[in-house]
This record gives structure tokens, C-alpha cells and sequence, in this order.
């Protein structure tokens, strides 16, 4: 079943293409919609919304199409808008029994699914105090109450993590996720930081410059690579254990691609993990025995995952250096990238 389907699907403004013939297909669960900032997320949500009209192409939202259809799109669909935009001096409960009295609901239906949706976001006890006063987090989980509050089949959060600490991140990222799996409610989930989609996403959707970069499911983007990773302790004999066992390995003829530099996504150990081609089980067999030759302790051998990171990081690429036509799936060969 399609959720969201985009055909050719452009939005241009007089100076710049917000979004350039963009076609996805997109069904239930959680899916991230992954771009750097100006990439063109906002514009399609609005556009998914009925509330901007597209300069080419189509789109349809649970079927509907946006161009006519949009009342009975936002009838169904719940929408966290990016920035703040909450009235300060009103309540949580207020504001929200509002939202769900302008979305339909009767009297007493609304002031129910504001107390239910105001506990699943986790603000049932501060309620009934000024939005002004709530911290960033909080504002955010109003935000996502009054998405809720209406019983849609899909919400379209744009930023949900934005300004929130890696705390408040975690809990929102996993709020999101029992959106769908408490509520089977579907969910696109707009970022521009891919650690977190990676852990919350069933599916993920890369766009750049308005266009399509890569939509995937997110075990897809995260398959096994053919790269290991290697940890090494250091010895008396050799107080650089990593320098020594890059040594030996490059005079047995094993290919280091260089350091892991991925710790920023989440990765321990910056610069003392090699990162070893794997050619086949022999090479596990002379990381071990250079490993032990050297005297050095073994952390780790692991075969890597992919990181969609790293394919975002291809997409970069591709924009700076546009003359070297990088899409993500010519970037193979090129060690950690290959897929
Ligand atoms: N109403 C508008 N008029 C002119 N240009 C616009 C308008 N809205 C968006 N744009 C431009 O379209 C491009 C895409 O913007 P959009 O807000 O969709 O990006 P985004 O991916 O959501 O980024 P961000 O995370 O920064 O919001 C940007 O270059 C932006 O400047």
C-alpha cells in the first residue's frame, strides 16, 4: 500500500528549484526524509499538506490527490510544523483541546484525545501550565500532541529533534517510533542528522538539491560492508600497537582504508580502529595471526555496516563537484562507500 506517492513532482521558485522532478513512492511505517537544510523538505510537506501548490507534476496522500483534495487530506493527516508556533500564554490541554475541536472533534471527544495524546507524549503532568514556560522539549511534544490528537492514519513531522539535547533527541526519536508501533500511525520524519533516522526509520528517503538521492529501506543502506574493523591494545614491545599492526598488515599485502573518522555518527574510538579490506577469510586469518606475531591484544574484529552517513556524505560530494556526475550508486569501488 502507497502512503505517499510524488510523480515528477517540482516546485520552483524565482530564484531557486525547491524541489526538481521529484518521484518517490513511500509506504506505512516510519520513514526519514533525510537532507541538508534548503534540501527541499519543507516544501514537499507542504505541498503533501495541499497548502502549496506544486509548479509540475503529482502527488497523492493516502490516495487523495493534493492538488484537490487537500481538506481531506489534513482531515487524516497530522502535521508538525518546524518552528515554534505555539500561542505562550495558553496550557498544553487548552491549546491542544483546540487543535481537535478545529480538526472536527466534538466537545468531549477532544478534551479526551487531548489527555490521551498529552500522556503519550510524556507532558500529562504539566498540562494545565503556560506553553511560555515549557522548555524546548516540551514545546516539541505539544507540537507532536496536536499532530496526534486527531486520530490521523499519517503524521508529517518536520524537525522534531530540532534544538532538543541528545537526551530529549532520544526520548522524541523514541516517541516517534511508538507513534507507529503503539498507534500503527505512519510517520515521515523529516532531519538533516542520518545517525538518528538510522535508528528510528523503517525506510529512508535522501533528497539534495530537490532531487532524489536514494530511497531505501534503512537495512539496505546499513548492509554489510566487506570492510572489517580492527582494534588492537598496545604492548611494552609496542606502545603504538595500531601504528605497528598497520605496518605488518601493509607489508602482507592487506589494503587499509585509512582510520574510521566516523565517530561523530556514533562509532567509538576514533583513530585507533583500521579499517582493513577483507578480500576473503584469509584475511581474518592474517589480521589474527599478525595480531598475535606482534604480541598486541585483540578488542575488536568486526565486519562493518554501512552507515547511510556515508552515502549522504557521496551526496555532498556530488553537489560540490557536480562536473564528476557522484550519484550514490556510481560511488562503488571506492572503498567504504562500496555497497
Ligand atoms: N516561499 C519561498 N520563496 C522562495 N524560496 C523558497 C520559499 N520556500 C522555500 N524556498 C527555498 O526553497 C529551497 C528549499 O527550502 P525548504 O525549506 O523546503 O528546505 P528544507 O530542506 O526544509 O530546509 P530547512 O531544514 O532549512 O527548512 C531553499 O533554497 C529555500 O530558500
Amino acid at each position: 500500500m502507497t502512503v505517499i506517492a510524488t510523480e515528477s513532482l517540482s516546485k520552483r521558485f524565482p530564484r531557486v528549484t525547491a524541489l526538481d522532478r521529484l518521484s518517490l513512492d513511500i509506504g506505512p511505517g516510519v520513514t526519514g526524509l533525510v537532507g541538508s537544510n534548503g534540501a527541499g523538505k519543507s516544501t514537499l510537506i507542504k505541498i503533501l499538506l495541499g497548502l502549496s501548490p506544486a509548479t509540475e507534476g503529482r502527488a497523492a496522500v493516502l490516495g487523495l490527490d493534493v492538488a484537490t483534495e487537500g481538506a481531506a487530506i489534513r482531515e487524516r493527516v497530522g502535521y508538525m510544523p518546524e518552528h515554534d508556533c505555539l500561542p505562550p500564554d495558553v496550557s498544553a490541554t487548552e491549546f491542544v483541546v483546540h487543535m481537535a475541536r478545529m480538526s472536527g472533534l466534538p466537545p468531549t471527544a477532544a478534551r479526551e484525545r487531548t489527555a490521551d495524546t498529552l500522556r503519550h507524549v510524556g507532558l500529562y503532568e504539566e498540562r494545565y501550565r503556560p506553553i511560555g514556560g515549557y522548555s524546548t522539549g516540551m514545546k516539541q511534544r505539544v507540537k507532536l500532541a496536536q499532530a496526534l490528537v486527531h486520530d490521523p492514519r499519517l503524521v508529517l513531522l518536520d524537525e522534531p529533534t530540532n534544538g532538543l539535547d541528545p537526551v530529549g533527541r532520544d526520548e522524541m526519536l523514541g516517541l516517534i517510533r511508538r507513534v507507529h508501533t503503539d498507534f500503527g500511525i505512519s510517520v515521515l520524519v523529516t532531519s538533516h542528522l542520518l545517525g538518528e533516522l538510522e535508528r528510528t526509520c523503517d525506510h529512508v528517503v535522501v533528497i539534495d538539491g530537490g532531487s532524489l538521492l536514494r530511497s531505501s529501506s534503512t537495512s539496505d543502506f546499513t548492509s554489510v560492508t566487506t570492510t572489517l574493523a580492527v582494534e588492537v591494545t598496545d604492548s611494552d614491545d609496542h606502545p603504538d600497537g595500531t601504528g605497528a599492526l598497520r605496518k605488518a598488515l601493509t607489508e602482507a599485502g592487506i589494503t587499509l582504508l585509512g582510520h574510521d573518522g566516523l565517530d561523530a555518527e556514533g562509532l567509538p574510538g576514533a583513530g585507533h580502529i583500521l579499517l582493513v579490506e577483507a578480500t576473503g577469510e584469509e584475511t581474518y586469518d592474517l589480521v589474527r595471526d599478525s595480531v598475535a606475531g606482534l604480541g598486541l591484544g585483540l578488542v575488536r574484529m568486526e565486519q562493518r555496516r554501512h552507515r547511510i552517513a556515508e552515502v549522504f556524505r557521496a551526496g555532498e560530494a556530488h553537489q560540490a563537484a557536480p562536473a564528476a556526475t557522484a550519484g550514490v550508486g556510481q560511488q562503488k569501488g571506492s572503498g567504504h562507500h562500496e555497497h
